[in-house]
Parts: C-alpha cells; structure tokens; sequence
C-alpha cells in the first residue's frame, strides 16, 4: 500500500464507489465528494497529494468549463496537489485546455482500470519529484544565504574607502569582470562579497578561491572539475569551482600567482564561458560573474612577460584600487575600536579602552599587513593586556615595517619577514619567481605570508 491521499470529484455516485474501491486496495488514503462547491471549503486540500476531478457537473452541459473553474480553484488553493481531469466526452481540444491550465493528466470515461492506476501513479511521482525538488530548492537557498553572508562587514568611514563603496556599488549593478587590487590584508575579499551582495547575483552563491593556495597540478580539476577516473585520486565525478558558482560570483584571489600556462586555461574558460571537466571532452556553458583579486602590479608582470596581457584585458573591465590601512586616516581608529568589542565579546571581558597615546601608536603605525594585521593586534592586546585601559605597551607592533635599508631586524623572525619583502617587492608581489629566489616552495612561501600579518 502506497502513503498518499486521493480526492475523487464527480456528481456520479457510482463513479465515486467504483474508483473508491479501486484506489483503496493501492492508496492508504482515497476520500470522495459528489459536489464540488466542497471544493473551496474541503478541509486540509492541501495535504492531498492527488485529485481526481470531473469535467463536467451540472447535467446536460458538456462544455468543461466547470471542470477548469474547479481545477483553477485547486491549483489556487493547493498548487502542489496534482489535478487528473476525468470527462466521459473525450474532446481532445479540452484535455489540451486543462493541461495548459496545469492538470497533470487526462483521463477519458469509461476507464481502463489498469491505464488509471498508471495514470495516477505517475502522477504521484511527478507530484512526489516536484516536492523533493522544492524542498532541495529551499535547503539551497538558505545554504546560499548563509555561505554569502559571512562574518564580516567593512567598517569605516574615511573618504578612500567611500570612495571604493561607490564604485563598488555602482558596478555591482553591471556584470563586467572587476579586478580588485590592493595590499595584502586590505580587504580585498570583502570588497568583492559586497559587490556580489549589491548585484543582481545576490540570491546566488558566492564562491571563492584562494590561487595561491592552488597548486599548478590541481588547478584544472578544481577550477573545472574532473570526471570519475581522470586521474588516480579520482574517485568519483566532481564539478569544479566554476560550475559551483553557476549563476553567481567567482572570486579568484592571488590571480597573480597563476603560472603561464594555467593563465591561457583560465583565459580559454573566460573566454569561451564553458569549461570542459579533466577527463572529459563535453563543454558545460557556465554563467558566472567573475571577479580577481590581486596585490601585484599586473601591468609590470605584463611588461615582465609573466602576466598574459589578454588576460589581464579580460579580467579587468573595471579595477577598484583599495587604498592600504595607512591611508584610510581615522579608519584606523574606528576599526581598532570595532575589533576591541568583537574581541571582548570573545574572550569575555568588558570596559576595555584604548588610551591617547595608544591611540596615537596606531595612527602612526605604517601597518603594513593592513586591516588583518590591526585585528591581530587588538586580538593579541585584548587577550595580554592587564587593566582596563589598553596602554601603548599593550599594542605589540612588529618591527616588519622597518624600511630594509635603514631598519635593523631585531629577530630572526623579523629578518625572515624582511627576506621575504624584498623578494616580493623584487619581482612585483609575484609569489612564484620570490619563492624561486628564497629557495622555498611557492606554498612555503604562502603559508609564510598568510600567517606573518
Ligand atoms: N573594512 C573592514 N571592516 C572590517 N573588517 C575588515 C575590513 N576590511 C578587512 N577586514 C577584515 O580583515 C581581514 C582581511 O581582509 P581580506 O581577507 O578581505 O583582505 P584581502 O585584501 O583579501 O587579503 P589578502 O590579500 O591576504 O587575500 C579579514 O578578516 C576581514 O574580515
């Protein structure tokens, strides 16, 4: 015996006996009404999974119409019950207009007994597919509105950043390609959320990766995806990031890390809009609003032959400059106290300030690992500091943002720190080439960077 509810409509008693007795032995629940003014007021329509209704009602008229007034009724009050239309008058032109007009099926009187438990159970399945899908499309959405929101939200008020804010909002309305660049830790990534949540993208996902992260041999299987046995560790079908981002925003950060060769696959992708699994040759179109993030000098890596210019031409309709901490003024401030409270909520403390001269450290500060080193130091701060009032000796600044020709590290971490920026800054923030001179793998390399700021 199936689980599901049946509603049989017909003004014929004996129709409503006979396909009441067919459907029990099949259904668990069948019930039946021979007026359909019951319709509108019959209790918990909605919970019916099927309804098999008549064309025709008052005696005489065989027009249909009042079986679509009532499928109309149904479908208003319960849109995801499915309505099979019964008529003994087998006008092909009216089963049309009732299908049309959202019935799930048509069957004519007298009926095969065999042909209408078919009829109804493929209508159950249909109505059954339909449920699982609205349900999936619910879990979907709210997974997307969850993974969009985040954490953060960009704090600050100085005119640099009002100024991003205006671009950003002003693009977000478009869907060219954005390239966002800017130091390290000036909120690159959180630039490009906020343009993904102005757009017109916003109820899709956003996806992010990190390609500094990515290793040249794996970037293909994740950017595109891979089929089942494409390689050793292929397991089983994968869609790769481009096709998760399907509809929405791919932000792809540390684009200047990406080798030559990986370059002209990803232009290929943009190019084309499709993207072709590893181990596959079937194209699948993909429509994603692409946005990059960098803190090197792409033009300079173009001059330097390790930028593809077309690449570069593509990705960067539109370039958003975030400006570096030390040029955001009293953001400065308003952020140290925005993480003071986020910290103290965390560590459970309460009443901490940060006094004038501490203050004054930090405006002073040049902050070279920007808005994620300042949130490391109100962490460090808030978790150190003894008393109420946060001292300048509170406030531990690295001596990283020594000028490497005049400041002397003091230790070897700081001497790594300052090896590391002259590297950097030596082949323009490329994290392959300094690697390459530093005698360390690129993720080395990387792993350093990310946890030094
Ligand atoms: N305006 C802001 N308000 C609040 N928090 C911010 C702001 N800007 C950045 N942050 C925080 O600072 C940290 C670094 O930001 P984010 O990762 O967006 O920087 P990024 O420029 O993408 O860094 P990277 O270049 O290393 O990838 C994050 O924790 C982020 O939430």
């Amino acid at each position: 015996m199936v689980a599901a509810k049946i509603l049989v409509v017909d003004d014929n008693k004996s129709v409503l006996s006979a396909l009441e007795i067919l459907l029990q032995f099949e259904y668990s629940e069948v019930n039946t009404i021979s007026n359909p003014n019951q319709i509108s007021s019959y209790p918990n329509l909605a919970s019916y999974d099927i309804v098999l209704l008549d064309m025709n009602f008052s005696a005489g008229v065989n027009s249909g119409n009042e079986g679509l007034f009532w499928l109309r009724e149904i479908r208003k009050k319960s849109p995801e019950t499915s309505v099979i239309m019964m008529t003994a008058y087998g006008a092909v032109d009216l089963a049309v207009q009732a299908l049309k007009e959202g019935a799930a099926d048509f069957i004519l009187k007298p009926w095969n007994n065999d042909k209408l438990l078919a009829t109804v159970k493929s209508a159950l399945a249909l109505r059954n597919s339909k449920k699982e899908i609205d349900s999936l499309k619910k879990k979907q959405h709210s997974l997307k509105q969850h993974i969009n929101k985040g954490n953060d939200f960009i704090v600050g008020n100085s005119k640099a950043l009002n100024q991003v804010m205006n671009l950003v909002h002003k693009v977000a309305k478009t869907d060219v390609n954005v390239l966002i660049t800017g130091e390290n830790g000036t909120g690159k990534e959180l630039i490009a959320r906020e343009l993904h949540l102005s757009s017109g993208r916003k109820d899709e996902i956003f996806i992010g990766v990190d390609m500094g992260a990515v290793t040249e041999s794996l970037f293909e299987s994740e950017l595109f995806g891979h089929t089942k046995g494409a390689f050793t560790d292929a397991k089983e079908d994968r869609a790769g990031k481009f096709e998760a981002a399907q509809g929405g925003t791919l932000f792809l950060d540390e684009i200047g890390n990406l080798s030559l060769q990986t370059q002209a696959k990803l232009l290929s992708a943009i190019q084309k809009k499709e993207i072709v699994r590893v181990g596959s040759n079937k194209p699948i179109p993909v429509d994603i609003r692409l946005v990059c993030a960098t803190n090197c000098d792409l033009e300079q890596m173009v001059a330097d032959g390790l930028f593809r210019e077309d690449l570069l031409y593509r990705i960067n309709t539109i370039q958003i400059k975030v400006p570096a901490l030390r040029d955001r003024g009293d953001d400065i401030l308003v952020l140290a106290e925005f993480f003071l409270s986020r910290y103290m909520n965390k560590y459970g403390k309460s009443g901490l300030r940060i006094n004038q001269a501490a203050q004054e450290k930090l405006m002073a500060y040049p902050w070279p690992g920007n808005i994620r080193e300042l949130l490391h130091t109100l962490e460090r701060a808030v978790i150190l500091g003894e008393g109420k009032v946060l001292k300048p000796d509170d406030f531990l600044l690295s001596n990283k943002a020594a000028n490497p020709s005049t400041g002397s590290p003091r230790t070897l971490e700081e001497m790594e720190w300052l090896m590391i920026q002259t590297a950097l800054d030596r082949h323009g923030g490329n994290y392959s080439a300094a690697a390459d001179e530093l005698g360390i793998s690129r993720q080395t390399l990387y792993n350093k960077i990310k946890k030094g700021t």
